[in-house]
């Protein structure tokens, strides 16, 4: 998948949606002339430019020059794999903006501390945890605390998988899409099935986050929920080290849902007390791989993240970017089964997303014509979600 081709989903996030990223990054962080500069060096360098390496001194130089390079420096942007060349343009962001070092050659502003570490999308991330939108997803749960526990599992599978709706990256260019609709692949059976049986395969489930603020409260709930109920005796919670494609969660995210969740009143502050306590016990981890921003797909996952997945009773990847890196960023025939486009994962894998690019899986022939037939966008408007899962 390039970007080059005009009227391709890819060609417009680099025409359309980095601008108007650009913008509202101005507009929410004072960020003073030189930072601002080196913002619109790098947009002009996307658009017209070619792709230079990392300094050697830079952050992340020695995965970028090393592992992750895959010869495409010295091509044009947009010629370059559509996921190779997004992750890098965010790894330059983080440079541009300050929250990385982007080593002592690169211009006055290296030197400068002043802005390392932070967030540049933090202003967008925090004001998600605000509002009437968060309030409705905590108070959902008070009406779920007489259910039984699979019609639990399935009620949080769905807000996790419609979490993933509010994407921010997403969002800058797209209307938000009306209400929830009907699955187009729906393998929740299978997973409630494969989550009863957790426990005698090591009851260790990994959840691989993917975005903040009204994805992550959800996913939070999930994770609550599957270790109250046995379904997990313990949860690793993977999130990005660094920011990425805006609203990808962090830590420090995580901490900031986990503050909102505890403070709620009702089912959703008892389990965010309680979330709390299995951080404090190691039944619930944070853990951050430098691979989660890799610009690779998961087949090319690092020996020691391959182990922890195959000591995982199943792991759950979120979200679009993460099915793009789970099952291949290709222009995939949609009844490609999921099975075989993750069979060289090492352990039982479930992947929730709502559909945000042109990839698509896993979904059968009728539901293929019918979405063909809609003449709507529907691999890239976000209006559609799924489920898969391979034992
Ligand atoms: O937050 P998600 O669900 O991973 O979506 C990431 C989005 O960014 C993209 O990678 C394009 O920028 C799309 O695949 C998707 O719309």
């Amino acid at each position: 998948m390039v970007s080059s081709e005009p009227g391709t989903f890819a060609y417009d996030v680099w025409h359309k949606r980095h601008p108007a990223l650009f913008q509202r990054l101005k507009e929410a962080l004072p960020y003073g002339p030189a930072r601002r500069d080196a913002l619109d060096a790098l947009l002009e360098e996307t658009l017209s430019g070619t792709l230079t390496p990392l300094p050697s001194d830079a952050d992340e130089a020695s995965l970028w020059n090393g592992p992750w390079d895959r010869g495409h420096y010295g091509k044009g942007w947009t010629e370059a794999p559509f996921l190779w060349a997004e992750s890098y343009f965010y790894r330059r962001l983080r440079g541009a903006t300050g929250y990385a070092y982007d080593g002592a050659g690169s211009g006055g502003t290296a030197g400068d501390r002043a802005w390392r570490g932070v967030d540049p999308f933090a202003p967008f991330k925090e004001a998600e945890l605000v509002g009437s939108a968060v309030e409705g997803q905590l108070a959902a749960l008070d009406t779920l605390e007489e259910a039984l526990v699979d019609e639990r599992t399935d009620a949080l599978l769905l807000g996790a998988l419609w979490g993933n709706r509010a994407d921010l990256g997403f969002l800058i260019t797209a209307a938000e899409s009306e209400g929830d609709r009907p699955l187009v692949a729906d393998d929740r059976d299978a997973l409630r099935a494969l989550l009863r049986t957790t426990e005698e395969r090591g009851g260790h489930v990994v959840l691989v986050a993917d975005n903040a603020g009204r994805e992550l409260i959800p996913d939070l709930l999930l994770a609550a929920h599957l270790l109250d109920s046995g379904r997990a005796s313990t949860l690793a919670l993977h999130v990005k080290p660094h920011p990425y494609y805006v609203s990808d969660a962090v830590t420090s995210d995580v901490l900031a849902a986990l503050r909102r969740i505890a403070a709620a009143p009702g089912a959703a502050g008892r389990a965010g007390h309680r979330l709390w306590a299995a951080l404090e016990e190691g039944r619930l981890e944070i853990r951050t791989a430098a691979f989660s921003c890799a610009p690779l797909t998961y087949d090319a996952m690092p020996e020691a993240l391959r182990a922890e997945f195959a000591s995982a009773a199943l792991t759950v990847f979120k979200g679009d970017l993460n099915y793009r890196r789970l099952v291949g960023d290709r222009h995939w025939a949609p009844t490609t089964p999921f099975a075989d486009v993750t069979a060289y994962f090492p352990g039982p894998v479930a992947a929730l997303r709502t559909l945000k690019s042109d990839v698509a899986v896993g979904l059968d022939a009728a539901t293929v014509t019918a979405l063909d037939g809609s003449g709507e966008a529907w691999r890239t408007n976000g209006a559609h979600a799924l489920i898969h899962v391979r034992d």
